[in-house]
């Protein structure tokens, strides 16, 4: 006669496993496709172990987190399939918090294929939806939504200083400090719904809500410093926009051209040859560009023309930064012309306002790069009087020779100047937002904040105020994926010394 306490720990224990059968294992190839050395074949979910012991004949597991080489076989027929170097990694700790194993298999795509087909014979295994390891790494609180983000951005990744912000964002940086500010948050909650429900007792000091409200104060600006990031971080993200710009002929695709390093545009001797926009993206000092080309600027009789010039206008009126492109000799006649010689950023905001791309209209004018091009047309005087002019504005010099390559290094490094304003800085200590998404929940937070400071200040009823402190708490929450109405009892009587 087994005990009853056994027989219902059985029972639970049946229970569990049904339980546990009901929860999917997944499998999917995690390395790239196509022909390679290696290739990692990702398995996750309560059949992991059955998957590794169907594959290799029926061994017992290997040790856990030790790699061992093993043969294996097709579970249908036993055929070998191929040599491998295995991993088991029971859960919890691991990526997904489940059990998993890993297969690193020689990379042949019909290994890859005869291998994955093993898998799928095993039950309960099926192939893995996209981003699904990820979506169980979430859900078992590895991650936050900003950490998957992150690990997004990574994987999109294509330049030096977009790595450094995505691996930072998939550590948890964003995570921290988000979480960091929803404890506050749920502190200062705590205090208020306190006050509501003990206040008039006394049990909590005097100034608790003075302080709470300069907390509240404190983060708001951090919330306001976070927001007024010029949009950099997301500009790392996304790709800076720089458009070229300037007068028919100024060799503003041959200007493009030598930037990328092939004969993307169109270059001919005719006024008018571009018409349509043309991107290009290039990798500045690791800063990821999209480099739009765009029709001279002028007043054109043709409709066609007509129509490049105002996509060119609008190309340069959105971009975060302009490279307005001139010719060098008829700089220089214009220096020796009536009016004396004005400066660089009289002629660069003249230009602009000639091309249509002055600021005063809706939108501001955008940071804007004076590039002088055919200088191999001008005497060495006249360049050195060229450079000195330049230099005598808040621009830097850049003189360049499309046809000879003169000056293009230098006006690169210029641009990578400008490209570390306009961007967020990787390694700074805060962390930059990196998506609109961001931005709406944390303006939406700030907002709250403020309003939960003005309804206290106007001696308004406490209870609604709070509630500002709630809907603030959520935005963050929704932010991070982590939205709990039961955290913020928790904090009340974990934080708080009331019934003292
Ligand atoms: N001498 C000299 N000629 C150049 C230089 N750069 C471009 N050119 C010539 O200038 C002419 C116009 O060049 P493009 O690159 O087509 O000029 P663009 O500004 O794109 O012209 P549109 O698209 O028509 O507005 C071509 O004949 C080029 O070969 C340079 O540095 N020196
Ligand atoms: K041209
Ligand atoms: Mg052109």
């Amino acid at each position: 006669m087994v005990p009853a306490a056994l027989r219902w720990r059985s029972v639970v224990g049946s229970l569990v496993a049904a339980g546990r059968r009901r929860l999917s294992t997944v499998f999917a190839l995690s390395s790239g496709h196509g022909r390679c050395g290696v290739a990692v074949i990702r398995v996750t979910g309560p059949a992991s172990a059955d998957a590794l012991r169907a594959l290799t004949g029926g061994r017992s597991l290997p040790a856990a987190r030790r790699a061992v080489v093993r043969r294996l076989f097709s579970p249908c027929d036993g055929a070998l399939l191929d040599r491998a170097l295995l991993l088991w990694l029971p859960g919890p700790a691991s990526f997904t918090g489940e059990d998993c194993c890993e297969l690193h298999t020689h990379g042949g795509p019909a290994v890859v294929a005869a291998v994955l087909r093993a898998l799928a014979a095993v039950p309960g295994l099926q192939p893995a939806k996209p981003g699904e390891f990820t979506r169980r790494a979430f859900h078992a609180g590895k991650l936050d939504v900003t950490q998957v983000e992150g690990l997004a951005d990574l994987l999109a990744a294509e330049t030096e200083q977009q790595r450094r912000q995505a691996v930072r964002q998939a550590e948890g940086h964003l995570r921290r400090q988000y979480g960091r500010w929803r404890a506050a948050l749920l502190r200062c909650l705590a205090t208020a719904e306190a006050f509501i429900d003990f206040g008039e007792e006394e049990l909590i000091e005097e100034d608790a809500m003075a302080e709470t409200v300069a907390a509240a104060d404190r983060l708001a600006d951090d919330m306001q410093r976070h927001l007024a990031d010029g949009r950099r971080g997301e500009r790392l993200r996304s790709g800076v926009q720089v458009t070229i710009a300037g007068a028919p002929n100024a060799g503003k695709s041959s200007l493009l051209n030598s930037l990328v390093q092939r004969e993307a545009a169109i270059v001919s001797e005719a006024p008018g040859t571009t018409r349509d926009l043309l991107d290009a993206t290039l990798d500045v000092a690791g800063f990821p560009v999209v480099l739009t080309d765009t029709a001279g600027l002028r007043d054109a009789s043709d409709a066609v023309e007509r129509e490049g010039v105002r996509r060119a206008r609008g190309s340069a009126a959105a971009a975060d930064l302009v490279l307005l492109v001139a010719e060098a000799p008829r700089v220089l006649s214009w220096l020796d012309g009536p009016g004396g010689a004005p400066t660089a950023d009289v002629f660069v905001s003249e230009q602009l306002s000639a091309l249509g791309l002055s600021a005063g209209t809706e939108s501001p004018t955008p940071e804007t790069q004076l590039v002088l091009n055919k200088v191999d047309l001008v005497t060495e005087a006249e360049a050195e009087r060229l450079g000195d002019w330049c230099r005598s504005g808040s621009g830097r010099a850049a003189l360049v020779s499309c046809l000879t390559g003169h000056g293009v290094p230098a006006l690169v490094e210029v641009l990578g100047d400008s490209l570390g304003r306009l961007c967020a800085d990787a390694a700074a200590p805060a962390p930059a937002l990196t998506r609109q998404r961001h931005r709406l929940h944390v303006a939406g937070a700030e907002r709250h904040v403020r309003q939960f400071i003005a309804q206290v200040a106007a001696g308004g009823d406490l209870a609604l105020a709070a509630e500002q402190l709630r809907l603030a708490a959520r935005q963050i929450g929704e932010l991070t994926g982590h939205v709990g109405a039961e955290e913020i009892l928790d904090v009340i009587f974990s934080d708080f010394c009331i019934g003292k």
